[in-house]
């Protein structure tokens, strides 16, 4: 089990993490997720004890993580997949790791043939894709079969069939009864991934749950509607109590009414409506809704 308590971290002006407190159970996967800077590597970061906390304590299975005498072979981590020297062989690389940590070699071709590299092993990895490298920084994780894993965006640059794979072995080591938890700023790679979630925006929590708990924030039910007088009717509907949000040229997305209070304004006002239709919203847009106040990019227009 992870658990931080209280964590902080602070570079110069800007805080990274603030009073960030959760747990990680073991026999789950769990979900970190958060948008592009919300202090997601820095968390990792400070649990395998690569950053100092500015302030509150951080442990795995009851300790911080470098007082664990196994390293390696109790917490596996794949924070960087670039992070390997170009010139080493994939087989190369595991089998330095594996000599500094006492773990037996026989775990180098073990973790090859699992991550679907045996084939290449001996070519260097700076002719890797990005896939590869994930699929390398996967197989350092596991080299020491530690109870612990931790993984920062580990579905970047893998193709659909790498995803499915990763799902399925990242469900196999939880139900080893492992700890696995992965960093992910999209609620996509999480939602067919993770049993649990962490989210968490410009460093503090936003929510810690089950996906089903949080898949039930999105099913509250939106209006979609499209309309040539969209900018004259919008007003009209947020004035009744309801949350517009504009959408493509002449759309908007309504919570708070229903599609039959909607139509009846849009007729009393005389508004045309050439669309409303009622939607259950997706996981993608409960993320980020409940994520709206703490993505530090935005795209377009400031806010
Ligand atoms: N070494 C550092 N020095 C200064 N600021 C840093 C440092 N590391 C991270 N930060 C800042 O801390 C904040 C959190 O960054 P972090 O990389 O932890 O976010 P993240 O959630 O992993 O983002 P992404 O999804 O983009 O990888 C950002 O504002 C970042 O600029």
């Amino acid at each position: 089990m992870i658990e931080a308590k209280d964590l902080t971290k602070r570079f110069g002006a800007t805080t990274a993490v603030n009073n960030l407190s959760f747990t990680v159970q073991s026999g789950q996967v769990t979900g970190f997720l958060g948008p592009n800077g919300a202090g997601k590597t820095t968390t990792l970061r400070m649990i395998l004890g690569l950053n100092q906390p500015s302030g509150g304590t951080v442990t795995i299975d009851g300790r911080p993580f470098a007082s664990h005498p196994r390293g390696l072979r109790h917490v596996g981590a794949l924070l960087d997949a670039d992070d390997v020297h170009r010139g080493r062989s994939a087989r190369a690389h595991l089998s330095a790791l594996a000599h500094s940590n006492r773990i037996p070699q026989r775990r180098v071709g073990e973790v090859l043939d699992e991550v679907g590299l045996a084939a290449v092993a001996r070519r260097r990895v700076g002719g890797f894709s990005l896939g590869m490298k994930q699929r390398l920084g996967i197989a350092t994780a596991l080299l020491g079969d530690p109870p612990v894993l931790l993984f920062d965006e580990p579905l970047n640059g893998l193709d659909p069939e790498g995803v499915l794979w990763v799902r399925g072995l990242f469900h196999r080591l939880a139900a080893e009864g492992r700890t696995v938890f992965v960093s992910s700023h999209m609620m996509s790679e999480m939602e067919h991934t993770a049993d649990r979630l962490v989210v968490i925006g410009q460093g503090e929590l936003i929510a810690a749950e089950s996906l089903t708990e949080f898949a039930a924030r999105g099913s509250r039910l939106s209006v979609f509607v499209r309309s040539p007088d969209i900018a004259e009717l919008a007003p009209v509907l947020a004035a009744e109590g309801a949350a517009v949000v504009p959408g493509e040229d002449g759309t908007c997305r309504v919570t708070g009414l229903t599609a039959v209070r909607i139509g009846e304004l849009a007729f009393e006002h005389r508004f045309m409506l050439h669309e409303l239709t009622v939607r259950a919203s997706s996981l993608e847009e409960a993320f980020m809704e409940l994520t709206a106040d703490s993505v530090e990019f935005l795209a377009g227009e400031a806010r």
